[in-house]
């Protein structure tokens, strides 16, 4: 939405005031526009920094990774973006990069929901091992396989493991399968309809929306999003700490943006160059 109308919108909204005040200027403010969409991985983590395999271990963020999302937050301020509602994983390393970035923005107030469906891909019993000695002890296209095939998941932890989300309270009330990890494909298999339940009705209130997220299933969003072919994601991989902004048209496909990096139509806000040497040195994280 235009800024002002968006901001008028919101604020009205927020004081329960009738906003439009007919159907006809409602309908008019939602189709006259477009939608924004800003997804943040988690700046660096602890375990980013000593490069071992993290899913849903719970690492904060390194030094570096709290100056990063304070940057995000910045650039998202400088682009005059204002997101409406928010949501997060149960995962402190994407929740603190949204306290990071609604501090920068001074929307702290705005609606967060957090949600295990948002949590980064469960590396099942990869969890844990540095990525370099798993590429020496199993070699690098095996490894590669494990982090970037589309559906060869890890080796599964078992209930037994301290890594099996039944013996973390946070996934209490939820059943997972007693051998447990996930690949890309069973991500996106839980991200996708968590998006199009939850995330959708909101894009379709009108509302601009921020998603902290991870690198795994941020990369099964935007699959879902930019409709990215099963070769093509394999080769995708999502910078620490730097928002990715989408335009969605009415029917919320994304609308290509100028700069936006194939086969992304999202644009990322920020130094180019300092944003394509940040995705090389995920990809390197196993050579
Ligand atoms: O370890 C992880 O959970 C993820 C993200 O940090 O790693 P990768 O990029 O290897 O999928």
């Amino acid at each position: 939405m235009f800024a002002a109308a968006r901001s008028a919108f919101s604020i009205a909204s927020r004081n329960g005031v009738r906003v439009a005040p007919n159907a006809r200027s409602l309908a008019a403010f939602q189709t006259a526009d477009k939608h924004t969409l800003v997804l943040v991985r988690h700046g660096e983590s602890t375990w980013n920094l000593e490069n071992k395999f993290t899913g849903w271990v719970d690492v904060p963020l390194s030094p570096k990774g709290h100056e990063e999302v304070i940057e995000a937050g910045k650039l998202i301020k400088e682009a005059g973006i204002v997101p409406n509602v928010a949501f997060t994983s149960l995962q402190k390393r994407a929740i603190r990069t949204l306290w990071h970035v609604l501090e920068q923005t001074d929307l702290m107030w705005i609606p967060v929901t957090k949600a295990w469906q948002l949590n980064e891909r469960h590396y099942g019993a990869l969890q844990g091992l540095d990525k370099q000695q798993t590429v020496d002890k199993h070699g690098k296209e095996k490894v590669l396989i494990w982090r970037r095939s589309y559906d060869v998941p890890p080796p599964t932890v078992d209930r037994s493991s301290e890594h099996h989300p039944g013996n973390d309270p946070r996934y209490a009330g939820f059943d997972f399968p007693d051998e447990w990890t996930e690949s890309l494909k069973t991500t996106l298999e839980r991200v996708t309809p968590y998006y199009e339940q939850n995330i959708v009705p909101e894009l379709k209130a009108g509302k601009d929306v921020i998603i902290a997220a991870h690198g795994n299933s941020l990369r099964a969003l935007v699959k879902h999003l930019d409709n990215i072919g099963e070769d093509v994601i394999a080769e995708l991989n999502i910078p620490t700490g730097t928002p990715l902004v989408y335009e969605l048209d009415d029917d919320l496909k994304p609308i290509k943006q100028e700069g936006a990096f194939s086969p992304l139509s999202g644009r990322y806000l920020g130094d180019q160059d300092a944003i394509r040497a940040r995705i090389e040195g995920v990809k390197n994280q196993t050579k």
